[in-house]
């Protein structure tokens, strides 16, 4: 009773956002699913509005589920809904200088205008030869052994971070450099969740000595800070090496050190740590958008054809698709839009926090409160997306048949401040590749069964595939 009476109080007799009523003490943790859970919220908002707001262990969660509620709170009123929640296990690692979930303060801040600087548009182009290089390695890769392509396609999302980040040319499947990255990123997965590890739950676990075996965190802690040490500065080293012998590749890291340059002492070690931190948060996932992009045409042989006879028809078959071609290739380009709407890789984004005590529509979102972008309900809205759950590059055309533009489709990489800055990077990478492989290879079904859905790369349709990309990789 008293923490009900605080509680409204607090919130001065408003409501919070509807949602399905909780359970004392738990709140509606059965009603929030392990899996898809931005499906259930989807559901959920049918019936309660576009703003709903759950109860878990006494913290609220809101969700905001569509582009006006989006607009409204991440945009409008991005000073205050611009933090992430806290982590327990990732603060016991020190990961506090990974941009993703850096509290929004001066770090943030400095890291944020570091990437978003970097990885501009404008900027974006002056890579673009490496980007269509690296994809030119994928094709014969791909030629080479078809049916390990998942592998590939993993392969090269590390080869395009290392090289745009540090002019680092990879060497072989098993770099340090890459595996660390895909270690880490694995952990940092893994740890995340509110639920994930005890300590999550119950902070105070923290303080646990490192002598008692299963309750303490410590030994993973250590691992954790170990994998962030190396991803953040080993790049780094290696950077500055290749300043110092003269062969240093043009990178976001040789760029940025540049400007360091005129700084000293302490200011320049705090500069550096901004470039190490935010260059370390690059390695993402650009592969699982590759990964629909299989599926969608594996369900959809006739969008294939109609692409491949787009592209026959501007390069004759005689080249292989470059980035120059982009406006010429409107299908194609439907066909990325297309991807990123009908399967967003991250459905929820990532959390969001308030910094303050707010009121929307009426309704209190307190000071802390987790809230959840629902770029899933926003990209499978059936009246701006008719018939969502189809995979139709068509709604991305314009009826003088170029390709369209549309702002909503932003949300698969996040909302205000906060949105993905490596989505320009993406969008190029996604274009490229898809490009490329429709421009060579046939994507069929499979004779035998692969881990892909019982499905897999057949070999290039003919002769002329095969030499066209050992001609191109051959030149470099
Ligand atoms: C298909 C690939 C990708 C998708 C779908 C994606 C999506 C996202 C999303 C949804 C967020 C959270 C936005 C929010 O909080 O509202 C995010 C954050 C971020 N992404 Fe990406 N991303 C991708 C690839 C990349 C790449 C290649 C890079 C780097 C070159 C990158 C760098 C970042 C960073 C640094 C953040 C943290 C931003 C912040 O908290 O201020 N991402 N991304």
């Amino acid at each position: 009773a008293f923490l009900a009476i605080r509680d409204s109080r607090r919130r001065g007799g408003l409501p919070y956002p509807p949602g399905p009523r909780p359970l004392p003490f738990i709140g509606n943790v059965r009603d929030l699913p392990t899996e898809f859970l931005w499906l259930k919220l989807t559901e959920l908002s049918k019936k309660h509005g576009d703003i709903i707001s759950l109860h878990v262990f006494g913290q609220v969660v809101v969700a905001l589920n569509s582009i006006k509620a989006t607009k409204a709170l991440f945009e409008s009123r991005g000073e205050i809904y611009s933090d992430r929640p806290t982590i327990p296990m990732h603060e016991l690692m020190e990961w506090q200088w990974v941009v993703s979930s850096a509290r929004y303060a001066e770090y943030w801040r400095q890291s944020r205008r570091l990437l978003d600087r970097s990885l501009r548009p404008a900027a974006a182009a002056v890579y673009r030869p490496m980007q269509q290089a690296k994809t030119r390695v994928l094709l014969s890769d791909i030629l080479a052994n078809p049916d390990d392509w998942e592998v590939h396609l993993e392969h090269m999302a590390g080869v395009l971070i290392l090289a745009l980040g540090y002019g680092y040319e990879v060497k072989g499947r098993n770099d340090p450099k890459v595996t660390v990255a895909q270690k880490i990123t694995k952990l940092g997965g893994e740890t995340a969740l509110p639920t994930a590890v005890l300590v999550n739950v119950f902070p105070f676990l923290q303080h646990i000595p490192e002598w008692l075996p299963w309750l303490s965190y410590k030994p993973l802690a250590r691992y954790g800070r170990e994998l962030g040490q190396q991803v953040m500065y080993e790049p780094m080293s290696f950077v500055r090496e290749s300043i110092s012998n003269g062969t240093a590749q043009p990178s976001l890291a040789l760029e940025n050190l540049q400007q360091t340059e005129k700084l000293s002492g302490l200011e320049r070690e705090k500069a550096e740590n901004v470039i190490a931190g935010a260059l370390g948060t690059m390695y993402s996932d650009t592969v699982s958008s590759i990964m629909s992009f299989f599926v969608a045409i594996l369900l959809n042989p006739d969008i294939q054809r109609k692409a491949q006879k787009e592209l026959d028809t501007l390069t004759r078959r005689e080249r292989l698709p470059t980035f120059e071609d982009r406006p010429d290739l409107p299908f194609v380009d439907a066909i990325c839009k297309e991807v990123l709407r009908w399967r967003p890789i991250t459905p929820l984004a990532l959390p969001h926090a308030t910094t303050q005590d707010n009121v929307y529509e009426g309704f209190f979102i307190p000071k802390g409160t987790m809230v959840l972008g629902n770029s899933w309900a926003i990209l499978h809205d059936p009246v701006m997306y008719p018939e969502p759950d189809l995979f139709k590059p068509e709604r991305f055309i314009n009826p003088d048949g170029s390709s369209r533009d549309d702002p909503v489709l932003a949300s698969a990489f996040g909302f205000g401040k906060r949105i993905c800055p490596g989505r320009h990077f993406v969008d190029a990478t996604l274009f490229i590749v898809v490009a490329s492989l429709l421009s060579v290879f046939n994507i069929e079904k499979g004779l035998e069964s692969f881990p892909f859905v019982g499905s897999g790369i057949s070999r290039p349709k003919d002769k002329t595939a095969e030499e066209l990309i050992a001609a191109d990789v051959l030149t470099r």
